[in-house]
């Protein structure tokens, strides 16, 4: 399956990489919440879209011709730098650092008004999202990792906009199946809960896919 590489990079440059990674990510997570809550008038929009377009040619002068992928140095350490939830690289992704616990994960951060659904509250397929990715790390932490198979949500309350605590363990596994469960809350309590089956798809079978995913690993 491609996307899965095994790519060498020395300790102190993969520092370096994941600390420019960061900084780069977090400069336009700003951009895409500054775009959302702008006030500005037409002319410095123009000015702002001027910059923009700027920056983004700089960063089109060499790029890979694909999506990032999951990277891999033989240590095991991993690098899914593009991932939706979690991806250092990835303004899209809501800063999210997930913890492993001996039998559970979670993590706490702030979603801003680009994750918006109704006013004021978190989109509920950004919860799904944020569910999915919490429930499948659970799996991965607890050895058991998988593609979602099934993911079920009860929205239990509004989510509001700002802090956020997100849990997930593994349940159980049968097979190939893993069983995995999570939240997520607020000051308000308990706003949405999952419950997800994940699978080790038939081609990752041989694999020992254990070994080389880690939750937490930059
Ligand atoms: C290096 C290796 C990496 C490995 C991978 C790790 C990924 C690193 C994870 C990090 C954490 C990311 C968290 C976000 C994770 C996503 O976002 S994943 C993206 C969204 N999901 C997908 O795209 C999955 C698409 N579907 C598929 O790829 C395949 O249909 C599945 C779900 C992997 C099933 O694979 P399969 O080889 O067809 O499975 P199959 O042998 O037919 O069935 C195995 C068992 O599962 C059951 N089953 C099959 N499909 C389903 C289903 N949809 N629901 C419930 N049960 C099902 C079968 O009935 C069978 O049960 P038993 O008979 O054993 O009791």
């Amino acid at each position: 399956m491609s996307g899965y590489i095994t790519e060498e990079i020395p300790a102190e440059e993969l520092t370096r990489q994941i600390e420019q990674a960061r900084e780069l990510g977090d400069s336009v997570r700003r951009l895409v919440t500054a775009t959302v809550v702008t006030d500005v008038g037409e002319e410095e929009l123009a000015e702002a879209r001027a910059h923009i377009d700027a920056a983004a040619e700089i960063l089109e002068r060499s790029r890979i011709d694909s999506s990032f992928g999951l990277r891999f140095n033989s240590d095991g350490r991993l690098r899914n730098w593009g991932n939706a939830v979690e991806g250092i690289r990835n303004p899209l992704a809501p800063p999210v650092e997930f913890h492993a616990e001996a039998d559970h994960v979670w993590a706490e951060f702030d979603l801003g008004p680009q994750y918006e659904g109704p006013p004021g509250l978190v989109h509920g397929g950004v919860i799904g999202l944020i569910l999915d990715q919490v429930l499948g790390n659970a799996a991965v932490n607890a050895g058991s990792p998988g593609m979602t198979g099934t993911l079920t949500i009860r929205y239990r309350q509004g989510t509001a906009l700002g802090p956020i605590r997100v849990e997930g363990r593994l349940d159980r596994t049968e097979g190939h199946k893993s069983f995995a469960s999570g939240t997520i809350s607020t000051a308000d309590g308990l706003c949405a809960e999952a419950e997800g089956i994940f699978i080790m798809p038939r081609w990752a079978r041989g694999l020992d896919a254990s070994r080389q995913l880690g939750v937490g690993d930059a």
